[in-house]
């Protein structure tokens, strides 16, 4: 698959869009650093050298809602590339819908955008595996944000990290191709923060607060809560 290094860029999300009309296959773009990141919901994301960096560019099957399951497909990529640097002792989950936690802290966060009308997709992926960013530039109820080095000690290159999300990823690629969403969701569900527990979902101006029961076949966050089952297809999640 191609893999582009680049020093450094605005970000990995505008480089896929620049480079998507030339690209036939797949495509990793890989930064040392990023100076213009962004997340999800329009927050900016910090990409510090250090940090990893990277977009895939690929062309799923199906439409626009068998694309938007490529979340969960990307977070267990991240969180089995994490399990492998960081050890078996490490206590990783992944928030719904896919932000990887490591002890309860988020160290990585994933953004999907469409590209060519749908054509293709590209999903940025950003691990704090050196530096996790101030919690005074957080918004305050944000997920306490946490590194690999903070945690761990440990210090993992970016650029050797990527050879394993790259293979991580194409396992479970190849999985949701061959096996469809039931298989993803089961080993999501395996790896899903707070299962089973009461959570509170925020949806724009809707707050809502209820058991966090599974995810449906769409990849939407059933609560149940005192007026019944609910499906929630976008929303932000706190404990
Ligand atoms: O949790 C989030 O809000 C998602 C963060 C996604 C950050 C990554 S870093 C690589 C790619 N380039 C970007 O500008 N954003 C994504």
């Amino acid at each position: 698959m191609a893999r582009h290094v680049l020093p450094s860029v605005d970000s990995t999300m505008n480089e896929a869009a620049r480079l998507a009309p030339g690209l036939s296959g797949s495509a990793w773009i890989f930064a040392h650093e990023q100076t213009a990141a962004r997340g999800r919901r329009g927050r900016d994301w910090r990409a510090p050298a250090g940090n990893f960096s990277a977009t895939l560019v690929m062309r799923p099957e199906g439409g626009l809602a068998q694309a938007a399951l490529y979340s969960f497909v990307a977070a267990l990529a991240l969180e089995a590339a994490l399990a492998h640097v960081a050890g078996p002792h490490a206590r990783l989950s992944i928030k719904w819908p896919n932000d990887v936690l490591l002890n309860g802290g988020k160290i990585a966060g994933i953004l999907l955008e469409s590209l060519q009308g749908g054509a293709q997709l590209a999903i940025g992926i950003g691990v704090n595996l050196a530096h996790a960013p101030p919690r005074n530039e957080l918004e305050p109820e944000a997920m306490p944000p946490v590194s690999l080095a903070g945690e761990s000690g440990m210090v993992v290159p970016p650029e050797e990290f990527l050879p394993m999300l790259a293979q991580a990823f194409a396992h479970y690629d190849r999985q949701f191709r061959d096996y469809g969403f039931d298989a993803i969701r089961n080993a999501w569900l395996a790896r899903a923060a707070r299962l089973g527990e009461e959570i509170t979902a925020r949806t724009g101006a809707q707050t809502y607060r209820g058991t966090f029961e599974t995810i449906d076949a769409t990849g939407a966050l059933i609560l149940t809560g005192p007026e019944g089952r609910r499906a929630i297809s976008a929303a932000d999640i706190f404990f």
